[in-house]
């Protein structure tokens, strides 16, 4: 019988279980990368049956745990990791294990050993191997990955041990089942009538991040895209150098290029000159040198370069004012990129450095993902339309302008539905029309508890919608969910609130959609000029300003007024200062976090 078990964390977790010499490890190497590329971020946890060390004698850190720490945590600006001394008798305790893994930064954990536990598996299985079918004896066992040679007896779903992609599906499939099954067993009665109705139990910033993106799949259709067009789109493909960069061995400076020899200094024999795109034919002798210029080609037989300037030539002869270093000034031939090589790894959005480069290696086009179409439509009756008259109570229409702004920085497909009239059947058909072509729709206004409660019967009516209220601040009120098979973003209607939620939330989506895999925030550390608003419980999200002070630190100061109305703070700042929840109060001069917005705004 199984061993109970419990999944103690907010994201799935799937386990892979097979006899030793199946090919665990094999598929799970082809396995991971595929997962990635869906956007899926991974955690592993494997189970090892003997005394086994990561850490090597001799180093601090080993030396460390062998005098005693029962914890060691080594850390550098790339990794960490954490060894524990804890020793138990029986197998170590999954779940206490699984409380170790950033929940926040992974979607799914992949378990691989625990085979006795009741944990859903993927039992993989090889005929020629001779071995008995786990899935028999393990009603936990969801499906089983094995070679045609397989005969099953039972109704289990087959999946082809060579197919990665195929597994790669279920696992997607897997993940977005078990999303659901647990936002449903966190908040049963949210689930149920999609609406909040637990108001003192917010969710975090980090939750809703979470819970957004893991119910995001990738877009996988694909289309080629000119090179002159590429800026911003994402790579569906790795860019594999068709050549050397720079495809022969050159100068890097004007002057003589010569065959290096204990007479550094010359004279050699001037027999030559070469420019940039031609090639001298003939081949170097020792004493010898040509005339070379910038990115010309070096001449057989030369390895050395000095600058024309150090150089004086008479009668054929060139000396040099100092002693020469064998290979100076001498770019070879594949020094930036060999050929064979990843130039660009596929999920890369191409900036103008990568556009550059792409052109550099020759691509005329690019294979790019499809790029995410977004509907974006705003509400309310005192929403007017810029370019017509203000109504007395009215106010003009600024969110949806920020919206599609912050799209289009995104590269986004905009599809601008403009303002819906306050009805709840011409919401309801403008969402189920926007569903048919659209991957993604944005509202804004309407989500919180006031009375035009039509939006929020018309999102019920035509889609599934949870309205959340999120700690932080602004931006607490958020609706998020689907109609029909496009998200819904339903953002709240203050000015910042809008684009504040927009970074934290619908960024991070768009992102993964788009066929990134790094989506998550750039934060950079600044010193708080001034105090700046903070509550325990709450993440705040302040406009400032961050410059480099007169020490060539980055200092952070506000904007003013941080009303979430006040959307000239968000003209005025260059970041978001993001003071986290944890934190009850920031005084001048602390080091605090900030978000940087100015490539995305
Ligand atoms: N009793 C409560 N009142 C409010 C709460 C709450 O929890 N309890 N939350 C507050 C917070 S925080 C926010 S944010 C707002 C969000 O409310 P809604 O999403 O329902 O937004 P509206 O009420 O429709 O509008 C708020 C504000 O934004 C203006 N607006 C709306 N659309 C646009 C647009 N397209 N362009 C420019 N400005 C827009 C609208 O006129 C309102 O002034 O609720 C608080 N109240
Ligand atoms: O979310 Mo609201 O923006 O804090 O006013």
């Amino acid at each position: 019988m199984a061993t109970p078990f419990q999944n103690p964390l907010n994201i799935p977790v799937i386990g892979f279980c097979a006899y030793s010499g199946t090919g665990k490890t094999t598929l799970l190497k082809k396995l991971i990368p595929e997962l990635n590329r869906r956007g899926l971020r991974l955690a592993c946890v494997k189970h090892a049956h003997h005394n086994f060390d990561v850490d090597t004698p001799g180093k601090d850190s080993y030396e460390m745990r062998h005098a005693g720490a029962r914890q060691m945590l080594v850390a550098s600006h790339i990794r960490w990791a954490l060894m524990t001394e804890d020793k138990v008798d029986e197998a170590p305790s999954l779940p206490h294990l699984l409380r170790q893994i950033e929940q926040d930064q992974v979607d799914i954990v992949l378990v691989e050993g625990f085979k006795k536990l009741a944990l859903p598996k993927i039992e993989l299985h090889r005929a020629s191997h001779g071995k008995p079918l786990i899935h028999e004896v393990d009603e936990y066992v969801q499906a089983i990955a094995c070679d045609d040679e397989t005969e099953l007896q039972v109704d289990i779903e087959r999946l082809d041990l060579n197919n990665v992609e195929q597994i790669a599906d279920y696992v997607c499939a897997y993940a977005k089942r078990e999303q659901r099954a647990i936002a449903a067993r966190r908040n049963p009665i949210e689930a149920e009538c999609g609406c909040d109705t637990d108001p003192s139990k917010p969710m975090s910033v980090g939750q809703g991040v979470a819970h957004i993106t893991a119910q995001v799949t990738p877009i996988t259709e694909t289309e080629t895209c000119p090179i002159h067009q590429a800026l911003n789109r994402v790579l569906a493909d790795d860019a594999v150098s068709p050549i050397n960069v720079p495809q022969n061995t050159n100068s890097a400076m004007d002057g003589y290029a010569f065959a290096h020899s204990d007479e550094g200094q010359g004279p050699y024999q001037v027999v030559g000159e070469v420019l940039a795109g031609h090639v001298y034919s003939d081949t170097l002798q020792s004493g010898q040198a040509v005339k070379i210029m910038t990115g010309a080609a070096m001449p057989a037989g030369a390895d050395t370069v000095e600058l024309r300037e150090l150089a004086s030539e008479a009668d054929g002869q060139v000396r040099f004012s100092k002693p020469t270093k064998a290979g100076q000034h001498v770019r070879q031939a594949g020094e930036d990129i060999a050929q064979g090589q990843v130039a660009l790894a596929k999920h890369t959005r191409v900036g103008a450095a990568e556009q550059g480069l792409l052109a550099s290696l020759g691509f005329g086009e690019i294979n790019a993902v499809r790029r995410p179409k977004v509907a974006v439509f705003s509400t309310g009756d005192e929403v007017c339309q810029p370019g017509e008259p203000l109504t007395g109570a009215g106010i003009y229409d600024s969110n949806r302008y920020t919206i599609m702004a912050m799209l289009a920085k995104l590269d986004c497909e905009v599809i601008d539905l403009g303002i819906i009239e306050d009805s709840q059947q011409s919401l309801a058909d403008a969402l189920t029309q926007a569903s048919t072509n659209a991957d993604v729709i944005i509202s804004s206004g309407g989500v919180s508890v006031g009375d035009a409660d039509f939006v929020k019967l018309a999102l019920k009516q035509v889609g599934q919608i949870n309205f959340w209220k999120i700690a932080m601040r602004p931006g607490r009120p958020l609706a998020f969910g689907q109609v029909g098979d496009a998200l819904f973003f339903g953002l709240p209607g203050n000015p910042v609130a809008v684009m504040v939620s927009f970074l934290q939330f619908v960024q991070p989506a768009l992102r993964k959609l788009a066929g990134e895999v790094n989506y998550e925030p750039v934060l950079v550390p600044a010193i708080a000029a001034q105090d700046f608003r903070s509550r325990l419980g709450r993440t705040e999200f302040s406009r400032g300003l961050v410059q480099m002070n007169q020490q060539g630190q980055w200092q952070v100061s506000s904007t003013g007024s941080q009303g979430s109305g006040i959307l000239s703070s968000m003209v005025r700042g260059n970041c978001l200062v993001v003071i986290p929840e944890s934190v009850a109060q920031v005084a001048k001069g602390d080091t605090v976090l900030v978000q940087p917005f100015a490539d995305l705004l």
